[in-house]
C-alpha cells in the first residue's frame, strides 16, 4: 500500500520535506533499505540507526524518520522513532490486524507450547496462523522463526501474508521485549493470554515490577476474551488489576478449574471445569506445566467461541512442538527427547518430567546439556548441580558459547555437579552420540538447551546444527551398524 504525502503528515503528526511525495514501505534496517521506502532510524543497544541513513538514501529510501535532525537527508523528526516505525508499519500494511483476529500469548515461560496448542485448537475451526519463536507457520507453510517478536515491519508483513493467505485467525507469541521495544505496538488484540512471570530478562526490565508491567500491558490493549493463570502469584495479580480477565488454573478460584489430573504415559488426561460445563481433555504433551499450557490455550479457545467438540478433538491430535520435550522416534527401544530447556529452572522441570517417563519402565535419566556463554553466569553451576541431582548421568557439552571458551563454560558448569555423575564431551554430535550409545531399553535421553534451533553459535563462528537432525541421523546409523550386526 502507498501512503502518500498527506497521510504521512497525518500519521507522524508533522509536516514532511519538501519532495516527498510518499512511502511504499518502511524499515529499521538499512540493509534492507528499498526505492520508495522510509527508513526509521532507531537508537539500538549496540549503534544509533540515524548512523545508517545516509545508505539507506543511498539504497532508494526516499523519506528518514529520526529523533534528530540529520542535515543533507530528507528527515522528518519524531519524538519516538519505535512509535512511529511502528505506526506507519501498520499503516502501509492495511493494518491487518483490525481485519483478522489476533491472539497474544505472553509470560516467561509456555508461550510456545501455550501457542501452539492454541494454534491446534484455532485450525480445528478454520485456518489459522501462528507467529512464535520456533516456527511461523501460514496454512501448510512453516519456515524457522529467528525471534520470539520480530520488529514492527515483520509483525505487520506477517500479518498480512496470514490475511492474504486466507487465515482466519493468527496466534502470535508476544515477549517483553516485543511490548517494551514497541514491535507490537499499532496491532489489535482480539485476545490474549498471560501464563506466569519468574525472573529474566532484567537486562532490559529495571526491575520485576518493569517487566511485570510490560506484560501486562498487552492484557490491557486485548479487546476481547483474555486469561490469565491463577497458578501464578503474578498472573492472580494481573487477574485483579485488569479489567475483564478471566483466570485457569487448579486453584478453585479458577474460572476455568484443572482438576483430576492423571499422567496416561502417553500423555496427560485432565479434567477442565469452565462456567458451563466441564470438558475431559486428553493431551500429548507430558509433564504438569503442559497441563496449565493445554489449559489456559483451551479456556481462551472456549472463551473466544470455539465449541467445546472441537478444543476437546483438536487438544487430543494436536502434534509435537518442535524442540519442546520432542521425542525422537527412530524405532529404538529407549526415549530420545529434545528440549529448549536452558535455565536451571527449565532443566529441572524437563527432567522430572523424563524421570516420571523413566521410572515407568525402570529405565534411566541421561542428560546431554551446556550453558550459553555471554548469558547470566550464575546459572552454570545451578544447571550442573540439577542435571546430577536429577539424571542419572550427564554429559556437559558445548551450547551456545558465542565469544566464550567452550572449555570453560564446561568447568563452570561442572564446578556444581556431583562428582562420579557426570563427563564433559565439549563437541556437541559427540556428546549425543556418546549418550545414545550408553542408552539401554526404557531409558530416557534429554538432549536440552536448543530446542528447535538449526545454528551453533561458537567462537570460530555460527554452524549449522539441529538436536533432532543430529539425533535422527546417529540413530538411524546406529540402526544400521545393529542390524548388520546381527545379521553378520
Ligand atoms: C537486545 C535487542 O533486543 N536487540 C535488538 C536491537 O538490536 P540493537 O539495539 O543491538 O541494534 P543495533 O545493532 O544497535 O542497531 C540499531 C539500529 O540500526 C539498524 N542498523 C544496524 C546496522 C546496519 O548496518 N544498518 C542499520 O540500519 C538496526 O536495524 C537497528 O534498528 O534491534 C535489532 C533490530 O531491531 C534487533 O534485531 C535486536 O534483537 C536481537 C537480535 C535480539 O537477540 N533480541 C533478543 C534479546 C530479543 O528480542 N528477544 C525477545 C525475547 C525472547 C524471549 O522471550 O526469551 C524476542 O522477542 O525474541
Ligand atoms: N507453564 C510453564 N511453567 C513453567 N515452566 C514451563 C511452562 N511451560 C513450559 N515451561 C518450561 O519452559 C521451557 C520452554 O517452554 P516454551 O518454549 O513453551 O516457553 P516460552 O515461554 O515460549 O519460552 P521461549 O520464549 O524461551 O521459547 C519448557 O521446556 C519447560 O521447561
Amino acid at each position: 500500500m502507498i501512503l502518500n504525502r498527506s497521510e504521512l503528515e497525518e500519521l507522524l503528526q508533522t509536516r514532511l520535506p519538501p519532495g516527498v511525495e510518499g512511502i511504499s514501505g518502511v524499515t529499521h534496517d538499512s540493509r534492507a533499505a528499498g526505492p520508495g521506502d522510509a527508513f526509521v532510524a532507531v537508537s539500538g543497544f549496540k549503534r544509533d540507526g540515524a548512523e545508517f541513513a545516509p545508505e539507506a538514501v543511498r539504497r532508494g529510501a526516499v523519506l528518514v524518520v529520526a529523533e534528530r535532525e540529520l542535515t543533507g537527508l530528507p528527515v522528518v523528526v519524531v519524538r519516538d522513532a519505535r512509535e512511529a516505525l511502528a505506526r506507519l508499519a501498520a499503516a502501509v500494511c492495511g493494518h491487518p490486524s483490525h481485519r483478522i483476529p489476533v491472539y497474544g500469548i505472553t509470560g516467561t515461560n509456555g508461550k510456545t507450547t501455550t501457542s501452539y496448542a492454541l494454534h491446534a485448537v484455532f485450525s480445528g475451526a478454520g485456518p489459522c496462523g501462528l507467529l512464535s519463536t520456533a516456527e511461523i507457520i501460514v496454512g501448510r507453510e512453516r519456515r524457522p522463526a529467528l525471534r520470539t517478536t520480530p520488529e514492527a515491519p515483520e509483525v505487520q508483513s506477517a500479518l498480512d501474508g496470514m490475511l492474504r493467505a486466507g487465515m482466519e485467525r493468527v496466534v502470535m507469541e508476544v515477549s517483553s521485549h516485543g511490548v517494551e521495544l514497541k514491535r507490537v505496538a499499532h496491532t489489535r488484540f482480539a485476545g490474549a493470554l498471560f501464563t506466569n512471570l519468574s525472573r529474566d530478562h532484567l537486562d532490559l526490565h529495571p526491575t520485576m515490577e518493569h517487566y511485570y508491567r510490560a506484560k501486562r500491558r498487552l492484557l490491557e490493549w486485548a479487546e476481547g476474551p483474555k486469561l490469565s493463570n491463577a497458578d501464578d502469584e503474578w498472573g492472580l495479580r494481573l487477574a485483579g488489576e485488569v479489567e475483564g480477565v478471566l483466570t485457569f488454573g487448579r486453584t478453585p478460584r479458577a474460572d476455568y478449574r484443572i482438576e483430576g489430573v492423571e499422567d496416561g504415559g502417553a500423555g496427560m488426561r485432565f479434567r477442565l471445569r469452565h462456567p458451563e460445563g466441564v470438558l475431559e481433555l486428553e493431551s500429548p504433551l507430558l509433564g504438569d506445566y503442559n497441563v496449565s499450557n493445554v489449559a489456559g490455550a483451551a479456556a481462551l479457545a472456549l472463551a473466544a467461541g470455539i465449541p467445546e467438540e472441537t478444543v476437546v478433538r483438536a487438544v487430543r491430535e494436536m502434534p509435537q512442538i518442535p524442540g519442546r520435550f520432542e521425542r525422537i522416534g527412530c524405532g529404538q527401544d529407549f526415549e530420545v527427547v529434545v528440549d529448549y530447556a536452558h535455565t536451571d529452572v527449565g532443566l529441572a522441570a524437563v527432567l522430572e518430567v523424563a524421570r516420571a517417563l523413566a521410572g515407568r519402565s525402570g529405565g534411566r535419566v541421561i542428560c546431554v546439556f551446556g550453558a550459553a556463554g555471554e548469558r547470566d553466569k550464575a546459572k552454570r553451576p545451578k544447571m550442573g548441580a540439577v542435571s546430577t541431582r536429577l539424571a542419572d548421568w550427564s554429559v556437559v557439552t558445548t551450547d551456545d558459547a558465542y565469544s566464550e571458551d567452550p572449555g570453560e563454560i564446561a568447568r563452570q558448569v561442572a564446578a556444581g555437579a556431583a562428582p562420579g555423575r557426570y563427563e564433559v564431551i565439549l563437541d556437541r554430535l559427540e556428546a549425543i552420540r556418546r549418550a545414545l550409545r550408553l542408552a539401554r531399553r526404557g531409558d530416557v535421553v534429554v538432549v536440552a538447551g536448543k530446542g528447535h534451533e538449526r545454528v551453533q553459535h561458537l567462537p570460530e563462528g555460527d554452524v549449522p546444527f539441529h538436536d533432532a537432525s543430529a539425533i535422527r541421523a546417529l540413530l538411524r546409523q546406529d540402526g544400521e551398524v545393529e542390524v548388520a550386526r546381527r545379521s553378520g
